[in-house]
């Protein structure tokens, strides 16, 4: 089993006056974990809505393996996206949901889905309205593993959900993946938790594609250096610093831009520690507009 590539050609969505989605070309290969990444606001959820045939684009395409979802309903089959109110019954017990998207998708796995009810405490005797918001964020999650779509994508799915049961899912989804690898998209403006899940990146601001790139050459683009404070300054004099944190003595600046070996020699010579950037600076640098070049 494998996952299916999602390609978008000039993609653009428009609602009345707004344009949520602008001209958006990019790849999702097979069987690749992308975070999709975007302040609030910037289209993420539309253009999901689109490869999930939730919505029809103005203009350009949506390709799933090549082929026009909205067009083909076996192809719309394998394509699952999971968002944050969930697509569940409300006043239905949980059963009644889950047997109606075992339907729906051919790879259902209803043992598997049972025991992530388990492992979530989901009761599928109870109602998803009469759930908490972090319960009902986990029933998503439970669905959108268990449907095990060649193409899965989650909206910001796991939001609701408190840090234990946030990270249990990104442990599952990691060992889901690697037993059955399939192309994910994990949708996101928090990123320092999920950061190291994605294989791909694609930062959307505005509506427009702003980076789509593999995550370790993102993070190439930028560095942190750690050490003696005065040390530091010297050595980062005149590159672009994307933030700094001081603690006593010890100094720690991110910088954007690439070191190349010379330099971290250099800077390794002269007692200093050189690390990589967390997603989550070189995010804000990209797409905070105060920051912008
Ligand atoms: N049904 C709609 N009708 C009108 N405008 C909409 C509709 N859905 C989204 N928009 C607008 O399109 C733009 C993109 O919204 P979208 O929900 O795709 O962004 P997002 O990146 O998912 O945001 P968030 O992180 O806040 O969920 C926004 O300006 C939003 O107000």
């Amino acid at each position: 089993m494998s996952g299916l590539d999602v390609e978008l050609r000039d993609l653009t969505v428009d609602f009345k006056d707004t344009r949520a989605v602008d001209s958006a070309t990019v790849r999702l290969p097979a069987n690749t974990i992308t975070g999709l990444l975007g302040r609030n606001g910037s289209g993420k959820t539309t253009m999901l809505s689109a490869v999930a045939s939730l919505l029809r684009p103005t203009s350009g395409q949506v390709l799933v393996d090549g082929r026009d979802p909205y067009e083909d309903e076996a192809l719309m089959e394998q394509v699952c996206l999971i968002r944050e109110g969930g697509d569940v019954l409300p006043d239905e017990k949980i059963r009644v949901t889950l047997d109606f998207v075992a339907s729906a998708r051919p790879r259902w796995d209803q043992a598997y889905a049972e025991e992530l009810l388990e492992t979530f405490e989901l009761d599928p005797g109870k109602k998803p309205a009469k759930l908490s918001r972090g319960k009902r964020s986990a029933l998503g999650a439970v669905i959108g593993l268990a449907s095990r779509a060649p193409v899965t994508m989650f909206d910001e799915v796991y939001l609701g959900m408190d840090a234990p049961s946030r990270r249990r899912f990104y442990e599952l989804l990691i060992a889901d993946y690697v037993e059955h690898p399939r192309t994910v998209v994990v949708s996101s403006h928090l990123i320092s938790e999920v950061e190291q899940l994605f294989e791909n990146v694609v930062v959307l601001d505005r509506g427009a594609v702003l980076v789509a790139e593999e995550a370790e050459t993102l993070r190439e683009q930028g560095a942190t250096v750690t050490g003696a404070a005065d040390r530091v300054d010297a050595a980062t004099a005149g590159l672009r610093v994307l933030g700094e944190t001081v603690l006593g003595p010890t100094k720690q600046v991110t910088v954007l831009g690439r070191l190349d070996q010379e330099t971290r020699e250099r800077l390794h010579a002269d007692g200093l520690e050189v690390g990589a950037v967390p997603l989550q600076d070189l995010f804000i640098a990209l797409t905070d507009k105060e920051v912008r070049r």
